[in-house]
């Protein structure tokens, strides 16, 4: 029952920038409401695709701010609160927990390679800070680091520790915290592209970069593997794939790309900072073409 609110799809939810390139409220609202009218299941906000990790302490209190005063009661809301420093992440932390976040997130510390000890103990001291429940990020392929089974069922001891969100690319990775965790865990796919399959490998559903440039395509996914239509939902997956793929194949970022898409559709959130480039005048010609690959999937298989 506690877990069934952190089923679902739940976009991960992107940084929105005014014209300067600075946080806008007013666009982080419009976003909030674009989501909220797809009728997804939550937003995990300030993770990777929030582009944490090119905002300040500010910044980032004011992005959990904006979308809780939209979105509380709406939705579920997990904050990611993820900081380089673990004094960064509590303040972040407790901060949501005052919000009414109904769950906290966070990557493995950054740049230092640090053992185990050091991870379990970076978790812990955020659990700890806050009585919010709270899902480890397992994103190996950004952060460097791996986590394991074992560390898992170590971290899953305390029980505000409600489940993990796995990005590392082998679905077994699923099956095996699912395995450990069982049904007093959640476990959500990262990668998007392969939704689907997690879902079947056992996640309980997913937090994904692409789900807001496409919510209708995931929804229904996750609405045709429930039926246990999974020839249906294995078809609107390779739509997404080829859809992630040219999300991915401009030369700007795939969010300034996703931005942009939604810009399109009237949801104007700016572009993305910089090391992350924006996208050029030869991209912007092909953006229109994405835009009909989303809608004439949509079409086929979403009423
Ligand atoms: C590595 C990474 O950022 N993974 C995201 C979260 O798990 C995914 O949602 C991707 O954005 C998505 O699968 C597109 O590659
Ligand atoms: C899921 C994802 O992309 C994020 O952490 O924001």
């Amino acid at each position: 029952m506690r877990l069934e609110k952190f089923r679902g799809i739940i976009p991960a939810f992107y940084a929105c920038y005014d014209d300067q390139g600075d946080i806008s409220e007013a666009r982080t609202n419009a976003l909030c409401d674009y989501l909220y009218e797809k009728k997804v299941n939550g937003v995990y906000v300030g993770g990777s695709s929030g582009e944490c990790i090119y905002q300040n302490l500010d910044e980032r209190k004011a992005v959990l701010s904006y979308v809780a005063n939209r979105l509380k009661g709406k939705m579920t809301l997990i904050a990611h609160v993820g900081a380089p420093s673990t004094r960064d992440s509590i303040e972040l932390a407790k901060h949501a927990a005052a919000l009414g976040y109904d769950a906290l997130s966070a990557i493995p510390p950054i740049y230092f390679k640090l053992p185990d000890s050091s991870v379990y103990k970076y978790w812990n001291e955020i659990i700890e800070a806050t009585p919010l429940d709270f899902i480890i990020y397992n994103i190996p392929q950004t952060t460097g680091y791996t986590l394991t089974t074992s560390l898992f069922e170590k971290l899953l001891a305390n029980p505000k520790v409600i489940g993990v969100k796995n990005s590392s690319m082998p679905t077994m990775d699923i099956e095996r915290f699912k395995r450990v965790g069982g049904d007093n865990v959640v476990v959500f796919n990262g990668p998007d592209e392969q939704y689907v399959a997690g879902r079947i490998m056992g996640a309980d559903g997913g937090i994904g970069g692409t789900y807001a440039a496409m919510p209708e395509l995931f929804l229904q996914a996750n609405e045709f593997f429930l039926q246990g239509k999974f020839e249906e939902a294995k078809r609107i997956q390779s739509h997404i794939n080829d859809i992630i793929i040219a999300l991915c194949s401009l030369n700007g970022s795939m969010y300034a790309v996703i931005k942009e898409v939604l810009n399109r559709r009237g949801v104007n959130i700016g572009s993305v900072r910089g090391p992350l480039e924006g996208i050029s005048n030869e991209d912007m010609g092909r953006i229109d073409n994405i835009i009909t690959m989303i809608d004439e999937a949509t079409q086929q298989f979403c009423k």
